[in-house]
């Protein structure tokens, strides 16, 4: 990626500034609100404690959690993320209910030593993911400098990734060292990677991700699918899926993908084997595997099965660059993380050089327990998927010297 007119965290003057930086604390949680995984936590904090040493700095951070419809959600609060960033920086973290205003504007002028901010979930807020400019410039108001250090999400042309850095000068914004970190490590597949390159995509976001595909497609060799993004595709070649996700207006796409593939040599492949139950909810015992590419009716694919997994590990063992976004199966359960874990232990093994992005496939290779063998491991899903496409990230562009912003 060019990095021209881009300034990094530690290229700008920070002394005596308020420091509003975007970080991605979008972690997986459980039941209970628990965090599972503090990966994207643990990653922002060289930025975060770079920002706090500096001579009288004051430091308010900001993220989104989830997908709440624009309004709050109390299960989607940051609030166990705030105490998280407490306990490991032992410092009180404030967290005002409002995003701007005289009373947060007061909060920030009164901080004192120790003690830094973190916004409340800016999605409760229409206008985040709405890209509204005004919520952009409210956000703004809260600070002298702005640092995205949210790569997980610099695919997103929301407000606080995107309008906000219309109201700072070149010497007033720049990128903080996960981001710096993640566009030197996935550069290194997107320029020349060594072959074969092989790229496993699976999850959950089929009609965020599905599109990606198109153009993955012209610059891999093999691309293996799994996940929910599976099911969509077994469905373009008529295969019945039972009640499996499906995208229903991605079916004509799928099949466009598999026709290119076809035509241009790329060895895309589909499970030719599930695991399978009625429900996502349904005990080990109702669990079953299902020997063949379609899913018999009434149940639903909630992992790859066995022939799958041998197949998909023979082309990974031959593998030389590698790229995984989007876990096989529902890991969290353990009866559909066979796929996932099977998957992580192959490219561990393999003499590639691997990237695995994604909060939740991130969380997936620490279950494995295979996460010091990765070459990368990434925060970004979606965000490392539309870098590899060689398309821009909003919140990385946003950040140029004089980049055109339409007010
Ligand atoms: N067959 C499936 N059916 C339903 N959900 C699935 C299936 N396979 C994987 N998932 C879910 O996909 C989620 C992760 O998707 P996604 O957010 O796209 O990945 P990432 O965060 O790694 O980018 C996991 O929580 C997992 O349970
Ligand atoms: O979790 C994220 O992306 P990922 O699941 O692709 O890794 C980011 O926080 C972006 O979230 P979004 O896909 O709801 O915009
Ligand atoms: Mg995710």
């Amino acid at each position: 990626m060019d990095l021209t007119g881009i300034k990094f965290i530690d290229q700008i003057e920070l002394a005596e500034k308020s420091i509003l930086i975007r970080v991605d604390f979008n972690v997986p949680l459980d039941a209970e609100q628990q965090i599972t995984d503090d990966t994207r936590i643990q990653a922002a904090l060289p930025t975060i404690r770079y920002a706090m040493e500096q001579e009288d700095t004051k430091v308010i951070l900001m993220s989104h959690l989830g997908r709440p419809k624009g309004k709050v959600d109390e299960s989607l609060s940051l609030k166990p993320v705030g105490e998280r960033l407490a306990e490991i920086l032992g410092v009180e973290v404030l967290m005002p209910e409002d995003y701007g205003g005289k009373f947060v504007q007061k909060l920030i002028s009164d901080m004192r030593n120790k003690q830094i901010m973190l916004l409340e979930n800016l999605r409760f807020e229409p206008g985040e993911k709405g890209g509204d400019p005004a919520f952009g410039r409210l956000l703004s108001g809260l600070a002298d400098v702005y640092i995205n250090d949210a790569f997980g999400t610099s695919h997103r042309k929301h407000a606080s990734m995107y309008h906000v850095a219309k109201y700072f000068d070149r010497y007033h914004k720049a990128a903080g060292f996960l981001v710096k970190n993640e566009l030197e490590q996935i550069s290194k597949l997107t320029s020349s990677p060594a072959t074969p390159f092989t790229a496993i995509v699976g999850g959950a976001k089929v009609s965020d991700k599905l599109g990606v595909l198109n153009t993955l497609v012209e610059r891999v060799d093999h691309l293996l699918i799994g996940g929910a993004m599976a099911y969509t595709f077994l469905k373009a070649k008529r295969v019945e899926v039972g009640n499996s996700l499906v995208e229903e207006d991605f079916v004509e796409r799928a099949r466009e993908i598999m026709f290119k593939a076809t035509q241009r040599g790329v060895d895309l492949r589909l499970p030719v084997d599930h695991v399978v139950a009625a429900s996502i909810d349904a005990d080990a015992d109702s669990v079953e595997s299902s020997p063949r590419a379609s899913i018999p009716k009434g149940m639903a694919g909630f992992d790859i099965g066995p022939v799958t997994i041998d197949q998909y590990k023979g082309i990974i063992a031959d593998s030389k660059s590698i790229f995984w976004n989007g876990p096989m199966g529902v890991f969290e359960r353990e009866p559909f993380a066979n796929g996932t874990m099977s998957v992580a232990k192959a490219i561990a093994e393999s003499d590639s050089f691997s990237v695995i992005g994604g909060g939740d496939s991130a969380a997936a290779i620490n279950v494995s327990g295979y996460q010091d063998e990765i070459s990368h491991i990434s925060t970004g899903g979606g965000a490392s998927l539309q870098m590899l496409e060689g398309k821009e990230l909003p919140g990385i562009e946003a950040l140029r010297a004089n980049y055109p912003f339409e007010f």
